[in-house]
């Protein structure tokens, strides 16, 4: 029989406590945009958080990220001259009532926050074959996806605040940063102490969107084959369970 090592279950299954603060991280991260403070972020904490990011999971872990980091004043402003031109733009696109929402919203920290970060993707870091993107070839995009979420995560757990800005033209933003021509921005993140988290979505509060019940989003089997509480346990699980984490 094959002998127990005594640390072995430690390994499989984390403690009560560990999982719950791997809960609270994921429940309390949110996108801060207006709370930064100018307080700057050790090297040691943000050195853990980049960390996270590089152990993401990646697609014939070709790691297809960097992470530029930015702290000139003048960069960032270059940035953020982007920002306003694609805002502005990007407001015409609602009708008129959503427009006026749309004004009112604050949709970026990049000169409040003390540190932006641009994870990128290399499409050709390893070569034309890589294990895994042989038939869907975007998946070296989602791999430096995983690795912002991870950033954002560890970033949350570490009390810093963290705003994904999108609304710049990529153009714009791989001329701000010198990014080569084949290097893909996958995320601009704004990064910082805050003053406070809310506890909900901005975009919620504002009465933008709400968040959609997690049983609307279920289907089994077949797309669009949905179940209710009485046909799956599951979706009465799921239904019970909606104030998740709550007081779990
Ligand atoms: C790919 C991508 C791109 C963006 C965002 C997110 C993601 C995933 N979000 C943040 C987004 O609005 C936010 O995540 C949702 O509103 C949900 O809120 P919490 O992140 O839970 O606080 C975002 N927010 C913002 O103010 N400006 C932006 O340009 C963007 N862009």
């Amino acid at each position: 029989m094959e002998k127990k090592d005594p640390q072995h279950q430690d390994q499989l299954f984390f403690s009560d406590d560990e999982r719950h603060g791997l809960y609270k991280t994921i429940f309390n991260r949110r996108d801060v945009r207006g709370q930064f403070k100018p307080d700057p972020i050790p090297d040691d904490v943000l050195s853990r958080v980049l960390y996270a990011a590089h152990h993401a999971p990646s697609v014939g872990f070709m790691q297809p990220w960097n992470f530029v980091v930015v702290r000139s004043q003048q960069v960032k402003q270059n940035v953020h001259s982007a920002f306003v031109e694609a805002n502005d733009k990007a407001a015409d696109l609602f009708e008129t009532e959503k427009s006026k929402t749309y004004r009112s919203l604050k949709l970026e920290g990049i000169l409040e926050s003390p540190v932006n970060i641009c994870i990128t993707c290399d499409r050709q870091r390893t070569g034309p074959n890589v294990i895994g993107r042989t038939s869907m070839k975007e998946m070296d995009l989602y791999s430096s996806v995983c690795a912002v979420q991870n950033f954002w995560l560890a970033a949350r757990a570490e009390g810093l605040g963290v705003g994904w800005v999108s609304i710049v033209e990529r153009k714009a933003l791989k001329e701000a940063l010198a990014i080569p021509s084949d290097i893909v921005p996958i995320a601009y993140l704004c990064v910082g102490y805050v003053s406070h988290f809310f506890d909900k979505p901005e975009l919620e509060t504002a009465g933008w969107l709400k968040r959609t019940p997690l049983d609307d989003l279920l289907y089994f089997d077949q797309w669009g084959e949905q179940r209710n509480t009485e046909e799956d346990t599951l979706v009465s699980q799921v239904v019970d369970d909606k104030h998740f984490p709550g007081e779990w």
